[in-house]
């Protein structure tokens, strides 16, 4: 059987051209960066190379450019620079919506003294930015904002928070987690304000293990790892090199496709959206009415759990994923869900499509002609979907 991958924004493939390009850097051009030898020195160049890519996606200075070992330690590592930066302020901003390794960080924060506020966000996903202006204040430190929701897929505006920030924060830096909208959609930080800005490699077709903290030049910062004088002795460590040298082609190759994710994967993830709206009743999109990624697609189908869905749709080969988290043993809704206030029947029932790509038409074809009888035959197994469905 082969696989139909829809679960994107967990993980994805590691472009063949990517692969290619890092192969020789493990048992050939194996040498240390920082070596005197022309040994490492040719790894050096390769790797300076990679640090133009990703900086021409981003628009951003070669300089500006701090590789890390993944998103949760580019985000860990903006946040506690920032308050590190300004030891005598104790206010965090944040969004109740964030990836864990924003939230979880910020929470953590919390227990230790900090005053961290959560912003809220409507039934659609989408911030009320009047809110951040009434919270900022002298004493906050940082802000934290992702650039777009990885259940969800919604786009938050993340240029204009950052003239926020800029405008009523005195001084506080803005840092956005921007793992989910980096290759899928344009940025360019060459006309914006923000300060610190993550990513991750395994979200672009480079391997796990990589990733980018963009930190704006002239912005102080205080090192998360410490050490060595690897990346201008921002980020102490000897350089993944095969994994930098991937991230800078993956990044190559996003730019390559980024129009090809904003026409076909749109076009692909709408036709899949209306297929299933028209096909199955009692559904809904979460964050239908926001601006969102392209490939990504948050549908709930009401009377029906998310995960008996994402195992018969596994059994027929297609790869989801769902909008709760199944941890500790209980079936907790996706705090991003609760905090949309997504209702309990719709949240439980949330199967997120996250496209590439690599995704066709004939998969597209695939899952709308499967997935309806699968949620018809939940339907007919549950007390409330016989309900619904005998109505
Ligand atoms: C929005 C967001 N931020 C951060 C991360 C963490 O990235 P990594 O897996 O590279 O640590 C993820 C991964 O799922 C994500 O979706």
């Amino acid at each position: 059987m082969k696989e139909i991958y829809l679960d994107n924004n967990a993980t994805t493939k590691v472009d063949e051209a990517v692969f290619e390009e890092m192969r020789p850097y493990f048992c050939d051009l194996y040498g240390n960066p920082s070596s005197m030898h022309y040994f490492g020195g040719q790894v050096q160049r390769k790797v300076d190379e990679a640090r133009n890519r990703v900086a021409a996606l981003l628009g951003a200075l070669p300089e500006e450019i701090i590789f890390t070992a993944c998103g949760t330690e580019s985000d860990n590592a903006a946040i506690r620079s920032a308050l590190e930066v300004f030891p005598e302020r104790r206010h965090i901003i944040t969004t109740r919506v964030e990836h864990p390794a924003v939230l979880t960080l910020c929470r953590n924060l919390s227990k230790r003294g900090y005053r961290v506020t959560e912003l809220g966000v409507d039934g659609e996903g989408r911030l009320d930015l009047d809110e951040l202006r009434s919270v900022i204040d002298e004493d906050t430190a940082v802000v934290s904002v992702m650039w777009a929701n990885n259940e969800t897929g919604v786009i938050f505006p993340v240029e204009e928070i950052s003239g926020i920030v800029k405008e009523k924060g005195k001084g506080a830096l803005f840092h956005t987690d921007a793992v989910q909208a980096v290759g899928k959609i344009p940025i360019n930080m060459a006309t914006s304000c923000i300060d610190m800005l993550s990513i991750s490699g395994h979200k672009l077709h480079a391997p796990k293990g990589t990733g980018v903290l963009y930190l704006r030049k002239g912005v102080p910062f205080r090192p998360f790892m410490v050490g060595g004088h690897q990346e201008h002795s921002r980020r102490a460590g000897t350089e993944n090199t095969a994994g930098i040298i991937a991230l800078g082609k993956a990044c190559e190759l996003a730019g390559h496709w980024m129009e090809d994710e904003n026409t076909r994967v749109r076009a692909l993830r709408d036709r899949l959206q209306a297929a299933l709206l028209d096909l199955i009743p009692r559904a809904r999109i979460n964050g239908g009415e926001a601006e969102r990624l392209p490939n990504t697609l948050s549908i709930a189908f009401e009377f029906v759990e998310g995960e008996a869905i994402l195992m018969l749709m596994s059994e027929k080969g297609i790869c989801a994923s769902s909008g709760s988290a199944c941890t500790s043993g209980s079936l907790e809704p996706s705090h991003v869900l609760r905090a949309m206030g997504v209702p309990f029947t719709c949240a439980h029932g949330s199967i997120r499509f996250s496209l590439s790509r690599f995704t066709t038409d004939g998969e597209i074809d695939t899952i709308i002609r499967e997935l309806p009888p699968i949620i018809r035959r939940l339907r007919e197994m549950s007390p409330f979907g016989r309900e619904f469905l005998n109505a």
